[in-house]
């Protein structure tokens, strides 16, 4: 186990949102037993108390990493951001804060995938509809707007991660899949790429969405859109809350325009499983609708645990920042008996002029440096010689563009 500068039960990890155990296991197995869990998000002026004195804070896509936030986030060294998505968090006001954050980018990528597979058999049959009905003690022994997936097209709108690995998982089934995308990217199988998002509508049985929430995939689906689709079609969303516009989806549905839904994700979503959810589309009974959780299954959650808490690690053990969303990367090889001392700045000239002088000056040998830069932010790591790091902690801090310095160990 890895020594770090600051005793390792004096590091505090705040783990939010039922992050699964295994993120604990791993953060014990490394020595870090300072660690607070609770079962939902915090907000609003009790996130701010309580990420004050943490060194690292763990969520998942419901706890809003604002840049208020990370103003009062006054010892946070990174975020793990335990799920993909990293909307819920100003990756920006993180990076100039010197806070680096992690996700899991591939973790809970089949478990959504077969949620939406699942949904697409269910809505081609009716089967929302018929279950609804058969609980109120009806009978809708039909064949009328039942149809098998084998033949029938699935349009796919960003085809990353999850909805490649859907597209696999279609075909395998006997499905068409087209997919649109604003990258060129390979198909897998037999899908095929159409040029733009009204090809897809036009062409589709069930469209499903897998894009990541910005400026571009705001209200992507609204009236104008769902015009667009084949009568009797499916919508699928199980990407984030702002990709689809409820109203129209809801009018669309009452008017059997579309023949089914299934949503995962809302506008606005219950902050904690104690609250009321409220959407237009309660009570429409060929409309799935599930609580956000098209990634909570038991395996994807051990995996973000396991591999969030042991990115959480690399940082804090040796200050490895590969793979971080919002850092320069950077990885150095351990150095047995030379001290380690890890230095973000602005990336402006000169920086890195006067690190070297700070070293020369005090007659401290560098073993080694590995310096990233992105266009706002340099992170360089420094192996001196043994002793040293701590002789020039104070001058380091003091050169200017520093955002925050540290000795590691
Ligand atoms: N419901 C849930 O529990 C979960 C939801 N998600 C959501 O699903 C999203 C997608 O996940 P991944 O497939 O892993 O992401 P990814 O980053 O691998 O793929 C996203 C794809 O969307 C494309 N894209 C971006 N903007 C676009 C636009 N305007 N039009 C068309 N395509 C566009 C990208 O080029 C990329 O190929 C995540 O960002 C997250 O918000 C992820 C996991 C669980
Ligand atoms: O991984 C994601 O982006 C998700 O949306 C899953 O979020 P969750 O961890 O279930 O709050």
């Amino acid at each position: 186990m890895s020594k770090t500068s600051l005793d390792k039960s004096k590091i505090k990890f705040l783990l939010l949102e039922g992050i699964h155990p295994s993120a604990v296991d791993v953060l014990a197995a490394a020595g870090y037993t300072n660690v607070e869990t609770l079962p939902a998000a915090l907000q609003g002026e009790e996130l701010k108390a309580r990420i004050a004195d943490v060194h690292f804070i763990g969520i998942r896509s419901r706890t809003q990493l604002t840049a208020e936030v990370f103003e009062a986030a006054k010892k946070l060294v990174a975020v793990g951001a335990f799920c993909i998505g990293t909307n819920q968090i100003d990756l920006q006001a993180a990076r100039e804060k010197g806070v680096a954050v992690f996700n899991a980018p591939y973790s809970n990528t089949r478990s959504v995938a077969e949620l939406v597979l699942g949904e697409a058999i269910l809505l081609l049959r009716g089967i929302p509809e018929k279950n609804a009905v058969a609980h109120r003690g009806g009978w809708l022994k039909s064949a009328t707007n039942s149809f098998e997936t084998r033949g029938k097209t699935l349009g796919i709108v960003g085809y990353g991660s999850i909805g490649s690995q859907l597209s696999v998982l279609a075909e395998a089934l006997g499905m068409h899949v087209v997919f649109y995308d604003v990258v060129t990217k390979l198909p897998l199988g037999n899908a095929h790429q159409v040029g733009s998002l009204d090809e897809l509508l036009a062409q589709s049985d069930i469209v499903t969405l897998h894009v990541p929430e910005l400026p571009s995939t705001k209200w992507m689906i609204g009236a104008k859109q769902i015009a667009q689709m084949k009568e009797g079609a499916i919508l699928i969303n199980a990407s984030r809350g702002t990709v689809v516009e409820i109203e129209p989806l809801a009018e669309a549905i009452k008017s059997k325009k579309l023949l089914g839904a299934a949503i995962d994700v809302f506008p606005v979503e219950p902050k904690s499983n104690k609250e009321e959810f409220q959407s237009p589309l309660r009570g429409l009974d060929n409309v799935i609708l599930t609580p956000h959780i098209g990634g909570s299954t038991m395996e994807a959650q051990a995996n973000i645990g396991l591999e969030v808490a042991e990115k959480l690690v690399r940082y804090s053990d040796n200050g490895t920042t590969i793979t971080s969303v919002n850092f320069p990367e950077v990885a150095l090889p351990a150095h047995p008996g030379r001290d380690r001392i890890l230095h973000i700045h602005k990336n402006v000239p000169g920086v890195m002029s006067a690190i070297n002088q700070v070293f020369s000056q005090a007659h401290i040998n560098v073993a080694a440096q590995f310096l990233q830069t992105d266009e706002a932010v340099g992170y360089v790591v420094i192996d001196t010689e043994a002793g040293g790091a701590a002789k020039v902690l104070e001058q380091l801090k003091a050169v200017p563009g520093t955002i925050r310095t540290r000795v590691l160990f």
